[in-house]
């Protein structure tokens, strides 16, 4: 079976759920007491789908400011990305602008696919965004969306696979010329330990 390696990005404000909904995916689990991200953390998950291996390697950013140094290498050759705002949250929808400005000076990728995800749905009495306001938000600039919980798995698996499925489609996104455009993740996780604290705030 053929091997694919992917680069993944998850972005939004802070608080939205992005840590979480990681460790959902990659371990599945949930953490109420969840710190926040320094810097940038990183994980591997092997997926296979559509009759292929995809090593996915998952780049989870701080949405603090403060803590964001060396932006763009995280979003270098990076083939897909999740935007994450949260649904009880109108601030984190508003902010998706800015996100979607900063995906547009960093990525070198310009094809890469986009997965919109409105997290938190489990708080139903506070939701501040309807679903047809993020699919609006969505078709408007061409992005993926789906409606998630990381706190009780509700579309977090489906986000991730839809986002690769639609990768796998897309050959130029991931097939490469030769060794300087491929993307290796043992190496590239032993840049991460040298360059920057990629660790969770305790
Ligand atoms: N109810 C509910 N709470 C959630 C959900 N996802 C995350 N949370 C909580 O929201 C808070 C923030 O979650 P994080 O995963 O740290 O958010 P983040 O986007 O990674 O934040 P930064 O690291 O600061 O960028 C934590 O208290 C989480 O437990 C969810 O789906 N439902």
């Amino acid at each position: 079976m053929d091997t694919v390696s992917l680069k993944l990005l998850i972005i939004g404000d802070s608080g939205a759920g992005k840590s979480s909904l990681l460790l959902r995916f990659t371990n599945d689990t949930f953490d109420p007491d969840v710190s926040a991200t320094i810097g940038v953390d990183f994980k591997v998950k092997t997926l296979v789908l559509d009759e292929k291996r995809t090593k996915l390697s998952i780049w989870d950013t701080a949405g603090q400011e403060r803590f964001r140094t060396l932006t763009p290498s995280y979003y270098r050759g990076a083939q897909g990305v999740i935007l994450v705002y949260d649904a009880s949250s109108r601030e984190s929808f508003e902010g998706l602008e800015v996100w979607l400005n900063e995906l547009d000076t960093y990525a070198t990728k310009k094809d890469l696919i986009k997965m919109l995800v409105a997290n938190k749905i489990d708080k139903t009495s506070e939701r501040q965004v309807s679903r047809s306001d993020g699919l609006q938000f969505a078709r408007r600039n061409s992005m993926l969306f789906i409606e998630a919980s990381a706190k009780t798995r509700d579309g977090v698996q489906e986000a991730f696979e839809e986002l690769v499925h639609k990768i796998l489609q897309t050959p130029s996104l991931y097939m490469v010329d030769g060794p300087k455009d491929s993307f290796d993740v043992s190496q590239s996780h032993e840049q991460d330990q040298g360059g920057w604290c990629g660790c969770n705030l305790t």
